[in-house]
């Protein structure tokens, strides 16, 4: 072998050992954090204290590593610590392969053990019923909007929002068949399927359009005949073997889900939060007014609102609403308070880290 490479071979191979044993003494110390987790009956997952770490990795000036691939290294080097110190189950909306399971493994790292499951319910019950630590689900699409099947669980469920994370939605057309001339039809999920209309149109104008509960289901099917294919992710051609006939297939470009962490206890303040409330209004002149000043007079930054039918009454609904910090915080616990003495119904559905690309 040419000597300068196995120079340079070598030179690696020390720093790989002074990486391994530095990785050996982070555990050793984790190992510490995790005994004083148990004895005080303490979160292992801690979502603030990742986003402060997150948020040092991108302060830092790299001249060769890009802020995604260090990201990507922490997440898993946390993901061991985490699995070292309680190997935890993360319950999600399944099946394998869905941008659920990308948003999970974005969030806790492949170290950790994965149940993916049929419905959003069954996701809350897992945590809920103790058969999972923390869950993940869907809640809106930048194009699609909210996933009201989401929002509605929280009105019965006691479980908390831990964490959010966004995944940037990208579609493939996955077929076993090796060209668009041998397709006959499309499956996928109805989102899917209308986000990728005028692709569709243009590439396969003949084709019929099949809809499946998931966008995994789909690949499911094309791996079982080469007449059809389907609109799923690049996970999903790895796991069913098929050929991506096509790659980046939506219509509008910056197609971006964001998904909420559920679990039972709300985290720390991590120094840049969001808390996340549900209630319900009297109905009179003025009452959602009078509700949106309490936020204003408190200097809060209201950042998202939503209503669903209440389902108790025709024409009464429920307020979500999404506002900047933490229930710890001053404002926002006042800002609850006040709530809560002129809303008939209140819940706060958690305070967690705001999300960091
Ligand atoms: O600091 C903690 O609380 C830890 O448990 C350590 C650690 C880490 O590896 O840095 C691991 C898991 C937590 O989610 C956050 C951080």
């Amino acid at each position: 072998m040419n000597k300068d490479l196995q120079d340079l071979r070598v030179q690696i191979n020390e720093i790989d050992n002074k990486i391994i044993e530095l990785l050996e003494k982070r555990l050793e110390i984790v190992k510490e954090v995790g005994a004083i987790k148990r004895e005080k009956s303490l979160s292992f997952y801690a979502p603030e204290r990742e986003n402060q770490i997150y948020k040092a990795l991108d302060s830092l000036k790299l001249t060769f590593m890009n802020k995604n691939s260090l990201k990507a290294i922490f997440r898993e080097i946390m993901s061991v610590s985490i699995k070292m110190e309680e190997p935890l189950t993360i319950s999600y909306l399944g099946p394998e392969a869905t941008f659920t399971h990308q948003a999970a493994i974005e969030k806790f790292g492949t170290s950790l053990y994965y149940q993916p499951e049929e419905s959003i319910e069954d996701v809350f019950f897992d945590v809920e019923q103790d058969r999972a630590d923390f869950g993940v689900v869907p809640i809106e699409n930048s194009i699609e909007g909210v996933v009201n099947y989401t929002l509605d669980m929280f009105v019965n469920s006691n479980v908390k929002i831990v964490s959010e994370v966004m995944v940037d939605i990208k579609h493939n057309l996955l077929s076993k068949a090796t060209s668009l001339s041998e397709i006959k039809a499309v499956y996928s999920h109805p989102n899917a399927l209308g986000q990728c209309k005028n692709w569709l149109k243009k590439h396969l104008p003949n084709a019929i359009l099949l809809e499946t509960a998931s966008t995994a289901k789909a690949a499911k099917i094309a791996a079982k005949d080469k007449s059809v294919a389907a609109i799923s992710s690049l996970a999903a051609s790895s796991l069913y073997d098929l050929n991506v006939l096509a790659r980046g297939i939506e219509d509008k470009i910056n197609n971006v889900t964001r998904f909420l962490v559920i679990g039972k206890h709300i985290p720390s303040p991590s120094g840049e939060d969001k808390t996340s409330l549900m209630f319900s209004i009297h109905d009179k002149v003025g009452a959602l007014y009078s509700i949106l000043k309490i936020f204003y007079d408190n200097q809060i930054n209201l950042t998202r609102i939503e209503s669903r039918p209440s389902k108790q009454e025709n024409w009464s609904y429920i307020f979500y609403v999404d506002v900047d910090g933490h229930i710890e915080s001053e404002s926002v616990k006042k800002a609850f308070d006040s709530l809560s003495e002129i809303v008939p119904f209140v819940k706060l559905l958690g305070s967690y880290p705001k999300y960091i690309k």
